[in-house]
């Protein structure tokens, strides 16, 4: 399985292409929906969001809301683009007055400069058009469609907020991913402790009135993956790292971990492997799970933990200096319309790419052309290593 999207912020439209997603799933539309709002939500989103009103069409692949098997093809619409049709006109021939709004003042950070020296653009919006995060509605997209084949599977997936700028809202460890849910639905900052809801928007709403902005780390938990996905027998394999690779390639991303993470680093190795026990009923298990369920690239069994840590949003109300590309003259960066923190959104954009990641690993492990096929196939193997 594989996907790719097209599209520019503020161009028509957003697409999207997942290919090798197996036959007779049954999509809920409206979950897809819930789930693209959901990233547009979030304390600290900037005004881009009280225009779009994302909502995925479906093109190919699915008929009458079951999928075929053949590639399912999505569109979300950029309503946004009506205040740009002239200026972000894929057809008509660039004019003054369709070139307008040109971005000359490479903004810290961003893609801006170097995307400009690699592709030879000298208007930056060619690229600060693609290199946004608008681009990740698409991905949850996708992500939502492979979350509902997950949940097929029985595998339960949940991602929340842990800090946000310099405040860690992780005192209280959740049980469960249901018990994680669940807490989550009383906020808009997706964080379990609720006791910090009030002294985190104060932080946002101070960060915003100078000019600034924050980032943080978001954590996600899936659990009742069988052991065994992904594997120890080469470097590219493994699906610890294809998971990584997945978390990096999400805009302002700057770091995984797993399980500890960077705190099993210091530790002593009696505090971080987790003991092996066996139960007749459950099989094999673990004490405990410092090593966020991965051991030699593959899934132990245990609940899958990873951590993203994300940088905080590079455009700055008080804009950073910068270099005029025409003139070559100290001048602020530009500044674009921009969130305070992205980092309510980006959790849900985390959550999606692992699902999909996990999707493609399972689906190319089993036969994933057909869902029924999979999930007995999948039913058996659990079995097979229960038993062994
Ligand atoms: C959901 C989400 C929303 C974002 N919103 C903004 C934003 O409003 N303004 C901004 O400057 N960056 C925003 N970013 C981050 C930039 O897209 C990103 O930092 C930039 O493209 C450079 O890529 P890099 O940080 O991965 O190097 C957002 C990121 C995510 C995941
Ligand atoms: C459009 C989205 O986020 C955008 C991501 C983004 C960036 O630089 O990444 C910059 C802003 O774009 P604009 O200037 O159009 O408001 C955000 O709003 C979205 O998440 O749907």
């Amino acid at each position: 399985m594989h996907y790719l999207t097209a599209g520019e912020s503020h161009g028509p439209q957003l697409t999207g292409i997942l290919e090798g997603f197996p036959a007779g799933v049954k999509l809920d539309l409206a979950q897809i929906n819930q789930q693209l709002a959901a990233r547009q939500g979030g304390y600290g989103r900037g005004n881009r969001q009280k225009i779009e009103h994302d909502q995925v069409t479906f093109v190919g692949g699915l008929r009458h809301q079951v999928t075929l098997g053949s590639p399912l093809a999505m569109v979300i619409k950029n309503i946004d683009h009506s205040h740009w049709s002239k200026i972000m006109d894929p057809i008509s021939p660039a004019t003054p007055e369709n070139t307008l709004r040109q971005v000359e003042r490479p903004r810290p950070g961003h893609a801006d400069l170097v995307g400009g020296m690699k592709y030879r653009h000298q208007d930056l919006r060619n690229v600060l058009e693609r290199s946004s995060a608008r681009e990740t509605a698409m991905r949850v997209a996708i992500g939502a469609v492979c979350k509902q084949l997950l949940e097929q599977l029985d595998i339960k997936l949940t991602g929340y907020v842990a800090q946000i700028g310099p405040l860690s809202v992780d005192s209280k460890q959740p049980t469960s991913v249901t018990e994680i849910d669940q807490q989550l639905q009383q906020n808009d900052l997706r964080i379990i402790d609720q006791t910090q809801v009030a002294k985190i928007h104060d932080l946002i709403d101070q960060t915003k009135r100078a000019g600034d902005t924050l980032g943080g780390v978001i954590r996600v938990v899936v659990e009742n993956l069988p052991a065994g996905l992904g594997s120890y027998t080469s470097w590219n394999t493994k699906l610890d790292a294809k998971l990584a690779a997945a978390v990096v390639g999400v805009n302002a991303m700057k770091g995984v971990s797993f399980g500890d993470g960077f705190a099993a680093a210091s530790h002593l190795g009696s505090q971080v492997m987790d003991p092996i026990v066996w139960q007749p009923e459950l099989g094999w298990k673990r004490s405990s799970d410092h090593l966020g369920g991965f051991e030699g690239g593959m899934t132990n069994g245990m609940p899958v933990i990873i951590n993203a840590a994300m940088k905080p949003i590079p455009t700055l109300y008080k804009a950073l200096p910068s270099v005029n590309l025409k003139t070559r003259e100290v001048q602020k960066a530009n500044v674009e319309r921009s969130d305070t923190t992205a980092i309510v959104p980006a959790s849900i954009v985390i959550e999606s790419v692992v699902a999909i990641t996990l999707v493609e690993e399972i689906t190319g492990t089993f036969d994933g052309s057909n869902l029924q096929r999979l999930q007995q196939q999948l039913a058996d193997y659990r079995k097979e290593i229960k038993e062994y």
